[in-house]
């Protein structure tokens, strides 16, 4: 068993099948056409979906194993350590910044304070610090976008998936995104959706092509 994460699954209905293994404390970017399955494989990690056949262990813990014949095992969401990000940030538009971060420790079961009080320490990690009480609404594309890595980094993830997070930014938000992930990065399990082959190589160790649902290169 794997240290990292060593995903193998197979979705019949949408022509998928693919194998992929991230070593512990790298970042693996994931990059391929329309369709070519990049969803599906953050969907299948994330336990968004459920695939027909497959194996998955992160960590040293099997996320499912699945030998089509419905028999196996799956871990429900919650219980995988996988934070992901998808390309809007979607923070909480009725929560405050510090508390759309405090959800994240206060669904793992930490009390208010503690909660509070590693928000206040994620939002520090990507300075952020001084937004803490401005809504949602009131940030920019790439403040909202530095929450919501605070926000995926205070679950404490065991794998981070990060659904091409520079999509939703501007041109000037993109750098300051850019080399913030490049740091938070630094020794996580992590997997990046990106099309621009610059942001993959800042990013990532190593790039895994898809096409037509299987893993073409890398
Ligand atoms: N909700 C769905 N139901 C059935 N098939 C789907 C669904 N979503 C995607 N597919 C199919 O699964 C395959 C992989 O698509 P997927 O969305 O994972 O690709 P992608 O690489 O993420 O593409 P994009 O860059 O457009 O997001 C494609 O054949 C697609 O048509």
């Amino acid at each position: 068993m794997t240290e990292g994460l060593f995903v193998t699954a197979r979705l019949a209905a949408r022509d998928v099948s693919l194998s992929l293994t991230v070593p512990p404390g790298a970042t693996v970017a994931v990059t391929g056409h329309n369709g070519a399955g990049k969803s599906t494989l953050f969907a299948v990690l994330a336990g968004l979906l459920v695939p027909d056949t497959g194996r998955c262990t992160l960590a040293g813990s099997v996320l499912f194993d699945l030998d089509g014949a419905g028999r196996g095992s799956w871990l429900p969401p919650h219980r995988r350590g996988i934070a992901l990000m998808a390309q809007e940030p979607l923070l909480f538009p009725h929560l405050s910044v510090l508390e759309n971060v405090a959800f994240a420790p206060r669904s793992r079961g930490a009390g208010r304070a503690r909660s509070r009080s590693a928000a206040r320490h994620w939002l520090a990690e990507v300075g952020a610090e001084q937004f803490a009480d401005r809504r949602p609404a009131q940030l920019s594309g790439g403040q909202a976008q530095r929450v919501a890595i605070a926000r995926a980094l205070a679950a404490e993830p065991r794998l981070l998936l990060l659904d091409e997070p520079f999509s939703a930014l501007d041109a000037a938000g993109t750098p300051v995104v850019r080399e913030l992930l490049v740091r938070v990065l630094e020794g996580r399990t992590a997997l990046v959706i990106s099309h621009d082959p610059e942001d993959a190589a800042a990013l990532a160790e190593r790039v895994v092509v898809l096409e037509h649902g299987r893993v073409a290169a890398g």
